[in-house]
């Protein structure tokens, strides 16, 4: 349906509303499709309602949100959905198939060679919940919503079957939410999003497992709210296709406290590696902590010379524990202290490594190439604020 043109007043038609009671959609809800369905914090001070707009992509689109920030995301409404781009891009068959892997259930597995920063797999976020909502709306009313978000979609099951395996959860849509979600912004704010495609769960969808040091990344669009899952190298036909569940680069005995809340104990190649190769990773991805702090310290101090040997170690460190999705970053740190060394050939070259990384990787496109640098200078220019 394009329901922009059966409200009628939206197109500036006119043409009559719906007159079925059932289909409870008055014109201006528009764009949404239905009315929204709102509750208050238990303070009384914020308010937060569904908003669905049950035709827009393959499953329909509802958020769960402050009355400004659905108001900010209505442009989403307009982007359109490249349906042909959902599941397995570019290519068909898939390059994986589902088998059973040994001490993890079943697993992707690459059936041909997959380039680095190929895209496996790409979905759309379906249903995205403001994260005050949860601490703020009493959970009786909450949960309520949650319903109402997930009932109103086109396609209510490809969230109600997601992986539910979160002990916390009292309510089946929550469990959903805490078991598949990602963390996505909307319109400035940190929402949790939902992407049925590429979700960690048990159904046909995803049975993508997590590595330590994972050949495949998830890689979030939010300016489309687009999500997809990319090699993070090159990947050999054969080799099983994993991601991180977690944030990369953490040391052992905090990767298993944080895999228990997954419920269980990590079968990866590296967790299972003997125990001194184990002692080495974990005393670099130590030394790699320290390192970045030191490095963000010594530069807030006023410190740039210090703050670059520690990044140019932090950067001599990444390549083996295979943190590729770090470079980025610590490529825009060191173009960030040669910006406030005033040395511009070196500022200028990190910053389009930086810019190369990122671009390759996916999460700066053809249009925001243009002007890129000169946005990171202005950026620089504001975050220093005349310290240096
Ligand atoms: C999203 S599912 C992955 C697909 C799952 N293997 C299956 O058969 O459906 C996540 C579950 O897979 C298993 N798993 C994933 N990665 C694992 C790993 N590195 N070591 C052991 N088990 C793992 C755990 O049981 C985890 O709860």
């Amino acid at each position: 349906h394009d329901y922009h043109d059966t409200s009628g007043q939206s197109a500036g038609v006119a043409c009559p509303p719906p007159v079925d009671d059932d289909i409870a959609w008055p014109s201006h809800n528009s764009p949404w499709t239905h009315p929204p369905d709102c509750e208050h914090s238990t303070d009384r001070a914020s308010k937060f309602c569904v908003y669905t707009h049950s035709g827009h992509g393959p499953r329909g689109w509802s958020i769960i949100t402050s009355p400004e920030t659905a108001a900010d995301s209505i442009a989403f409404l307009s982007k359109p959905m490249n349906a042909s781009r959902m599941g397995h891009p570019q290519q068909s068959p898939p390059p994986y198939k589902v088998v059973d892997i040994p001490g993890k259930g079943k697993g992707l597995v690459a059936t041909r060679a997959i380039k680095q920063y190929e895209e496996i797999l790409v979905d759309y976020a379906t249903v995205l919940v403001d994260i005050a909502f949860a601490s703020k709306v009493p959970a009786i009313l909450g949960y309520r919503l949650l319903h109402t978000a997930v009932d109103q979609l086109a396609d209510p099951a490809s969230v109600l079957e997601l992986g539910k395996s979160n002990g916390l959860a009292r309510d089946e849509v929550e469990n959903v939410l805490r078991t598949n979600g990602f963390h996505t912004p909307l319109g400035g704010e940190p929402h949790i999003a939902v992407y049925p495609a590429v979700s960690v769960t048990d159904g046909w969808r995803q049975r993508i497992n997590h590595a330590c040091k994972p050949n495949a990344y998830t890689r979030f669009m939010t300016d489309s709210l687009q999500v997809s899952i990319a090699a993070a190298k090159d990947i050999p036909a054969g080799e099983e296709i994993t991601i991180s569940y977690i944030i990369l680069g953490q040391p052992s005995t905090t990767r298993a406290t944080k895999l228990q809340q997954w419920g269980f104990t990590c079968q990866c190649p590296l967790c299972t590696a003997p125990q001194a190769e184990i002692d080495a990773s974990d005393a670099r991805r130590q030394q790699i902590e320290t390192l970045r702090e030191h490095a963000v310290r010594a530069f807030q101090a006023g410190r740039p010379y210090q703050a670059l040997r520690f990044t140019r170690q932090v950067v001599g460190l990444l390549p083996g524990e295979e943190l590729f999705p770090l470079y980025g970053e610590a490529y825009e740190n060191l173009a960030r202290i040669f910006y406030v060394l005033r040395d511009r050939t070196n500022a200028e070259k990190y910053a389009n490594m930086s810019l190369a990384v990122l671009a390759a990787q996916g999460y700066v496109t053809g249009e925001e190439e243009r002007g890129y640098l000169e946005r990171m200078w202005a950026r620089f220019e504001e975050e220093e604020g005349g310290r240096y």
